[in-house]
């Protein structure tokens, strides 16, 4: 309950100025910090420079027999009192005006739950496009090199997190990219001799990593180069004894853990999110049709409809949203943007109950908007009502949705309902789904469909439409679907559920597709 009322940082990138805001204030902070300890040091500095003229006078005296009474009496005052000045004013801290965050300043700040995930952000990104942990540390994602790199710590962070879930080869790979990291990166500065981590913690972390992978010769070379850069660490040197000791006994048939099989095995990610998967696409040549028959306003300006699969029933419908209208939506929603929830069933005897909850099967970050919250919603409902000959009233409001960096929404179905109960009183679901993409994302961001091998990469103002059900009412299994991780930029998408109910007249249930061509609503547009 806690968690759901965080900012969630990584769902999106709403929130990234506020970050951004939030750094240059405490930067400010510590910077009149400095100030006040350099204006410290300046004064200690004089009282140094005025003590030493003094005691060079006094040592300049011939002797002491001829000291006066007031030369004697004002060395004792100045060392009785004076070093209890200063030992009080040294002992005084400079204070710091706010690096001891209040409550308030604390519940902004980023917490674990965030770096975890960001973490968890990487890994799938990384697993669904198989990409290596050095390309990543080196900027080059996806055939495309950026100029910005991670730090050592940064790929330490990444194997912590993957060591936490028993991930070892792949944690494995990210100390390594840590390692030359860290060798690429010239002079170590102060700050990175801070923070660390030295070359004696990743390389201790890399034979921790081989132990469990049970790659005894691995774990011993990585533990002596850790010795050999901290050579007077007790710890390492402990942990090295006690592995050679527990060579002796360790035999190579150990059982290795079992690492946690990837999403993408699972289908939860599908491995063809790139759009470069061979597979069964029945449709090989792109079908592209002006509609202008599903609404008569369309005789004037016929919407460009490109049929991307026939069953299920998909098409791509261009120019659907001005540029104007994907400003205003954006704008509109920014402020009032929160983690999105999924509907989890609990398990209860009497009736199904949905719960909705933040997890990690949908990270980003969405809002409700009615069909009058404003002119681009207005606009959006009536343009979509035209382009597929359905009753919007009949539909759940806009939903605007905004995906940061390796944001995803793993494969689902976007019904509910079991189809025994489809056709009985008083049950709805979700007929047809529409996807309008307010953004290009410069990579990843695809909406795929791994029954069809279907990838479709967001372009401003298209918007994606497929009906779930098929003719007779019942779901199309096809129709499973993935929002793949953004690689770079963040994604913003606008969605519409349509209801079934409500366009029995409209789409009502054929008994043979090749009537299609009879209904009022968009199909008719397949020849
Ligand atoms: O963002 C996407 O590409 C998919 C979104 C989606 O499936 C949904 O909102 O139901
Ligand atoms: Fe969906």
């Amino acid at each position: 309950q806690v968690e759901d009322k965080q900012p969630r940082f990584a769902r999106s990138v709403v929130n990234m100025d506020d970050l951004l805001h939030m750094e240059d204030d405490l930067l400010s902070n510590l910077e009149g910090f400095t100030e006040k300890l350099s204006q410290k040091a300046k004064t200690i500095r004089m009282g140094i420079q005025q003590m030493k003229e003094q005691l060079e006078k006094n040592k300049m005296q011939k002797s002491f027999e001829s000291w006066d009474l007031l030369r004697s009496y004002s060395i004792i005052r100045h060392m009785q009192a004076d070093w209890l000045m200063w030992k009080k004013y040294l002992e005084t801290p400079v204070i710091l005006d706010r690096l001891n965050y209040n409550e308030s300043e604390k519940l902004k700040m980023p917490k674990e739950l965030d770096l975890l995930d960001a973490a968890e952000s990487i890994r799938r990104m990384q697993a669904t496009y198989r990409m290596i942990s050095n390309d990543i540390a080196n900027g080059f994602l996806y055939g495309v090199q950026y100029d910005s790199t991670l730090a050592p710590i940064d790929c330490l962070a990444m194997a912590h997190h993957l060591m936490n879930q028993s991930r070892w080869t792949i944690a494995e790979q990210w100390i390594l990219a840590g390692i030359e990291a860290q060798d690429r990166k010239g002079p170590r500065t102060e700050m990175m001799l801070l923070r660390g981590p030295s070359k004696s913690e990743l390389y201790r972390t890399l034979g921790k990593v081989r132990i469990e992978r049970r790659n005894a010769g691995g774990a011993l070379q990585a533990f002596r180069a850790a010795l050999q850069s901290s050579p007077h660490d007790p710890e390492i040197f402990q942990e090295y004894q006690n592995l050679k000791r527990r060579l002796l006994t360790l035999s190579s048939s150990e059982p290795i853990r079992e690492e946690p099989v990837d999403d993408i095995d699972e289908m939860e990610l599908p491995p063809c999110c790139s759009g470069c998967c061979e597979g069964p696409r029945k449709l090989k040549r792109l079908y592209c049709v002006y509609n202008g028959v599903t609404a008569p306003f369309l005789r004037l300006a016929p919407i460009k409809t490109e049929i991307l699969s026939i069953d299920p029933f998909i098409v791509l419908l261009h120019d659907m949203v001005s540029v104007e209208e994907g400003a205003l939506l954006r704008t509109f929603s920014k402020n009032m943007i929160s983690p999105s929830e999924t509907a989890e069933l609990s398990d209860s005897e009497e009736k199904s109950i949905f719960e909705f909850e933040v997890g990690s099967f949908r990270t980003s970050k969405s809002v409700w908007l009615d069909n009058d919250a404003n002119e681009a919603t207005l606009k959006l409902t009536q343009r979509l009502g035209d382009a597929t000959g359905l009753d919007i009233s009949h539909s759940e409001p806009f939903q605007v949705i905004n995906y940061g960096i390796g944001g995803i929404f793993e494969s689902h179905f976007d019904t509910s309902l079991q189809d025994e109960n489809r056709f009985l009183d008083g049950y709805m679901d979700r007929l047809a789904t529409t996807l309008f993409y307010l953004n290009d994302v410069p990579q990843g961001g695809a909406t795929h469909f791994p029954g069809l091998n279907i990838t479709v990469f967001p372009k401003f103002g298209t918007a994606l439409f497929w009906y779930n059900l098929d003719t007779k009412g019942l779901l199309r299994l096809r129709t499973m679907h993935t929002g793949c991780p953004v690689i770079v930029g963040s994604k913003w998408v606008v969605s519409k559920w349509i209801d079934d109910k409500g366009q029995e007249f409209r789409r009502p249930c054929l008994r043979s597709r090749q009537d299609s061509k009879y209904l009022p609503s968009i199909e008719k547009i397949i020849i």
